[in-house]
C-alpha cells in the first residue's frame, strides 16, 4: 500500500492587497522524495512554502504535512518540518555550535549539534563567529538549523544561491544524503540544473499558478523537444539518405560536419544507417533536451497563448 504523502496543498489561495499572489495550487509531496518548485522570481514559490510552514495564513485551500493543519497543529508540524528559509540569518557573534544549540532546544530530541555540524563538514567551523563562515559554510549552518529536530520532512527555500559551483555540488550530495535517510525533501530553486539533477519530481509555478508538475524527464518528454546529432566525417554521405529517416526533421551540414535534429529514436536510425554504408563518424555527441529548455518551451507556450509577458523565464 502507498504511504500516505508528506505534504498535501488543495487548492491554496493566498492574497496580497487582493492579489491573489498563490492562486489555487495544489501539490503532492510523497513521502522520501526530492520535490523541486521552479518558477520566475515572483511566481510565488516562496509564499507557498511559507504557508506549508505554518507561517502564513491561506486565504484558500489545505495544507496539510503529515495529515497535520500547519497553523491548527502547529506544534505538530513543528516536530515534523525542518525549514531553511531563503537568506536566512542568524546573530553574527554567535559561533556555528552555539546557533545550532539554541535550535536544538526547541525539540525534546535533538540530533547531536557536534555530530550534525561534523556531518555537514563544519566540524572544524564548530568554534567560528558565524559572521567569519563562509557564505557555503553560513548555508551549511541553516541546514542544521533545519535538521536539528529530526525532521521527516525538509523545506529548503533557494538553498544553493550564492554558491560557488563546487559548494553547490556539495550541497546537492547533502540533499541526495537527506532522501537516503528516508526525509522528504521539498526544494524551492531556480536553478533548472538543479531540478533536473535532484528532484524526483518539478513543479513549475508561473504567476501564482502550477503550469506543469511532473518528474523532470517527464516534463521534458512532454515539451516535445527535437534532439540533436552532431558527428564528423569525411566520408561520401549524402545529407538525403539521412532526411529520409522518418525520425529525422532536418539536417544541416557544413563540410565534414553533420547536425541531424530529430526525435528520440533518432539516434539509433542515424547510427544503423551509417553503418550500413560502412561510416564511422567522429566526434559524436548527442544534445538532449534540457529541464531549462523545456521551461522556456512551456512558458513560451504559455506566452503564446495568453499574451502575457514572463520577463525571467526569458
Ligand atoms: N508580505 C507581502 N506583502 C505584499 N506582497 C508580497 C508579500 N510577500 C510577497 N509578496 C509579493 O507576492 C509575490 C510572490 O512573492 P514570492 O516571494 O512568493 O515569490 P517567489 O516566487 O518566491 O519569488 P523569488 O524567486 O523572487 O523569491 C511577489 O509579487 C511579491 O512581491
Amino acid at each position: 500500500m502507498k504511504a500516505d504523502p508528506a505534504i498535501t496543498v488543495t487548492g491554496l489561495v493566498k492574497r496580497y492587497d487582493s492579489r491573489a499572489v498563490v492562486d489555487e495550487v495544489s501539490l503532492t509531496v510523497e513521502q522520501g522524495e526530492i520535490f523541486a518548485i521552479v518558477g520566475p522570481n515572483g511566481a510565488g514559490k516562496s509564499t507557498t512554502i511559507e504557508t506549508i510552514a505554518g507561517l502564513r495564513t491561506p486565504d484558500a485551500g489545505t495544507v496539510r504535512v503529515f495529515g497535520h493543519d500547519p497553523i491548527g497543529d502547529r506544534t505538530a508540524v513543528r516536530g515534523l518540518l525542518g525549514v531553511q528559509l531563503q537568506e536566512s540569518s542568524f546573530q553574527d557573534k554567535l559561533t556555528a555550535r552555539e546557533i545550532v544549540d539554541t535550535y536544538a532546544g526547541l525539540y525534546q530530541d535533538p540530533l547531536d549539534s557536534g555530530e550534525l555540524l561534523d556531518r555537514l563538514g563544519l566540524g572544524p567551523s564548530a568554534g567560528t563567529r558565524y559572521a567569519k563562515l563562509s557564505g557555503g559554510q553560513q548555508q551549511r549552518v541553516s541546514i542544521a538549523v533545519a535538521l536539528v529536530g529530526r525532521p521527516r520532512v525538509v523545506i529548503l527555500d533557494e538553498l544553493t544561491t550564492g554558491l560557488d559551483p563546487q559548494s553547490r555540488r556539495e550541497t546537492w550530495g547533502l540533499v541526495e544524503d537527506l532522501r537516503d535517510d528516508d526525509v522528504t525533501v521539498l526544494l524551492v530553486t531556480h536553478f533548472m540544473e538543479e531540478a533536473e539533477r535532484l528532484a524526483d519530481h518539478v513543479a513549475l509555478i508561473d504567476r501564482g499558478r502550477v503550469v506543469a508538475s511532473d518528474t523532470p524527464a517527464g516534463l521534458i518528454g512532454d515539451a516535445g523537444l527535437a534532439q540533436q546529432l552532431r558527428f564528423t566525417t569525411a566520408a561520401a554521405l549524402d545529407e538525403d539518405w539521412i532526411l529520409r529517416l522518418p525520425e529525422v526533421s532536418a539536417v544541416a551540414r557544413d563540410r565534414h560536419e553533420f547536425v541531424v535534429t530529430g526525435d528520440e529514436r533518432m539516434l539509433f536510425s542515424v547510427v544503423s544507417l551509417l553503418g550500413a554504408h560502412d561510416i564511422v563518424p567522429d566526434r559524436l555527441q548527442v544534445d538532449q533536451p534540457t529541464l531549462d529548455d523545456a521551461f522556456v518551451a512551456i512558458t513560451g507556450r504559455l506566452l503564446d497563448t495568453d499574451h502575457t509577458t514572463l520577463e525571467a523565464a526569458r
